[in-house]
């Protein structure tokens, strides 16, 4: 049965592109050359049957048959038992061969991959929504697994086939052969339709699955706004059609099929029937032996049938060589924030100066801050403030070196950020996110994710450092306590310890500070403005801030306005002003309970 590949248009690589495509593919898989010309040969065995059977057949009925001679009947019946335990070994060794050097290729591309889309900047993952790199990692690899696993060998097989087959036919007699091959340019036409058609209609069932399954999830995720509004039975009929359009997509492609493996099997009927006749009419004026006639009948199916698979091998090789070429397009994008050939290392501590800054994220044109100034001295509390949309968290974003900036530098130490080595900016500059992702494991190993090779003790450390040890002890495991998928067993104020401790894990001299705006219960609240103070203490601390207390206790205040810096003082300076900040903090006092 057809396997199913399709490739949309847009997808489609010419001709020049999918060679350049699979030559790099060739240069990529060199570590696995070897069980490449492995597998060649187990193919080679394994084809052998099929080519050398119908030949054995012609010696046997022609020399032991027709001349009653049973020593040359037995000796084609025991080359023919060997020929097909070998082809047995051999058949069983290509598809282990074949699958050792296929998968080899497609873990290590599959490693690349990870290892390069784990070095790319935040800009990277603005031009690329996780979606589309989740389905480059699987789907576009999946499509090229089916090429290896099977697709490659079939081809090669395929292809030692008809050109052996083709030799043997026209050695054994050309006449027939010829007579016999009068189908084949009707299997040639429909071949061709059926690959034009077998595509589309896979397409289109790869759509009507794709909708389904979003219409799923969209159900199940949005279940409770579905039941509140009373909407299930008008959900289920608009199911019931994309359901029913599924059904009609999935029939098509059978139809397809059908039609098309119905008219091969025709067509190879038709040249049997060709081959036995004038055969029969050759044979009895002794112009051909029997033999020769059983042997080119068997050997014409095997003529067709690689014709058959080619076109099946088609669409999954062009589906191959699509997905292949996106890959690459990834591998070949340097990271935005990368460390350049001679980086130095960012020193100890100094004073962040943010100098012209101006930035405008990818694919957008409206630069979302513009000549922002600020120098923060060592040590030195800095609140960002300002309406939401500003840009506060990006000029964060700058500061840390997630993105480089399109106008201006941020120097730490009198050193660009962009100078540094990639390993000093993230261990002298740390980014505590508004909400920090937790991955499956337990705390501690949520804590290393900050420094891997941190002891037992320097995690003790780390929490003492910031006073939440003992919240973390009194879980049943303690610090070995699973945090189940993205800590759900720990609440939200829990989960921002866990940010903090990582920062004091690392213990940087600059801290980049997200203040989260979920509200806590008072007790967690209390520890987790604790934990902030004690990290905060003595370092450059550049915090978003949500919170009058978090703004009052900061140095300096910065107003960010419409992406650029509106004011910038102490709290009474700012007051004093009159300006956005007073309104800000006579709206914020106001809000406060009393
Ligand atoms: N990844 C992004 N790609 C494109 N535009 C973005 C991106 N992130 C933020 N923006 C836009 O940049 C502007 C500034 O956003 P930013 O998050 O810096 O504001 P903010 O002042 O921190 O706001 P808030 O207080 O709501 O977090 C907004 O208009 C926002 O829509």
């Amino acid at each position: 049965m057809w396997g199913g590949s399709a490739v949309s248009e847009e997808d489609r690589l010419d001709a020049d592109e999918a060679k350049q495509v699979l030559r790099r593919a060739a240069r990529f898989a060199k570590p696995q050359r070897k069980l490449a010309l492995a597998t060649l040969g187990f193919v080679t065995l394994a084809t052998s049957t099929t080519i050398i059977g119908p030949l054995l057949l012609r010696y046997g009925i022609d020399e032991g048959i027709a001349k009653g001679d049973r020593g040359a009947l037995n000796l084609a019946i025991g080359i023919y038992i060997v020929v097909v335990i070998v082809a047995l070994i051999g058949s069983r060794q290509q598809y282990i061969f074949v699958n050792r050097a296929g998968e080899g290729f497609l873990r290590s591309l599959r490693l690349r991959l990870f290892a390069h889309i784990q070095r790319q900047g935040l800009a990277f993952f603005d031009r690329n929504k996780a979606g589309v790199l989740v389905s480059r990692m699987t789907a576009d690899m999946e499509s090229m697994s089916e090429l290896v696993q099977w697709g490659l060998l079939q081809f090669v097989s395929a292809a030692i086939l008809l050109v052996f087959a083709l030799i043997v036919l026209l050695i054994m007699s050309w006449e027939l052969t010829l007579l016999g091959l009068l189908v084949m340019p009707f299997i040639i036409v429909a071949t061709r339709r059926f690959q034009r058609d077998s595509n589309e209609a896979y397409l289109e069932v790869r759509e009507r699955v794709g909708e389904n399954l979003s219409a799923i999830q969209e159900n199940i995720t949005g279940v409770r706004v579905i039941q509140a509004s009373v909407r299930e039975g008008e959900q289920r009929r608009r199911f019931a059609v994309i359901n029913r359009q599924l059904y009609d997509a999935h029939l098509h492609s059978v139809k397809v099929s059908t039609w098309y493996f119905g008219a091969v099997e025709f067509f190879g009927v038709l040249a049997t029937a060709i081959v036995i006749g004038a055969g029969g009419w050759l044979a009895s004026s002794g112009q051909v032996s029997t033999g020769t006639v059983v042997g080119v009948v068997l050997l014409l199916s095997s003529l067709f049938e690689p014709v058959q698979q080619l076109s099946q091998l088609y669409n999954t090789l062009q589906a191959s060589t699509a997905s292949l070429a996106k890959m690459f397009q990834i591998l070949d994008t340097t990271p935005d924030v990368d460390e350049h050939h001679g980086a130095v290392d960012l020193p100890e501590s100094g004073e962040l100066a943010v100098d012209g800054v101006g930035f405008t994220y990818p694919r957008t044109s409206t630069p979302v801050l513009a000549d922002v100034d600020l120098t923060i001295a060592s040590g030195e509390r800095i609140a960002l403030v300002g309406p939401t949309g500003a840009g506060k968290s990006t000029l964060a974003k700058l500061v840390a070196r997630l993105y480089d900036p399109t106008e201006g530098h941020v120097r730490f130490g009198g050193v660009d950020l962009r100078d540094a080595t990639l390993a000093s900016l993230r261990n002298r500059i740390v980014v505590v996110p508004q909400e920090g992702f937790l991955f499956d494991g337990t705390i501690a190993d949520n804590l290393r994710i900050a420094r891997p090779d941190a002891t037992d003790d320097d995690l003790v450390r780390a929490l003492d450092a910031i006073g939440v040890r003992a919240r973390f002890e009194e879980f049943p495991d303690g610090l070995a306590t699973e945090v189940r998928e993205r800590g759900s067993r720990l609440s939200a104020g829990e989960r921002q310890l866990v940010s903090l401790a990582r920062a004091a894990l690392v213990d940087p001299a600059v801290l980049v500070l997200d203040e989260a705006t979920s509200s806590l219960d008072p007790g967690t609240e209390a520890l987790v403005e604790q934990a902030f103070e004690r990290l905060t203490d003595g370092r450059t601390t550049i915090v978003v801030a949500h919170r009058l207390s978090t703004v009052q206790r900061a140095d300096r205040i910065a107003v960010v306005e419409r992406g650029r810096l509106a004011e910038l003082g102490t709290h009474a300076e700012l007051v004093e002003l009159d300006g956005h900040y007073a309104r800000l903090a006579a709206a914020w006092t106001a809000s406060q309970p009393v």
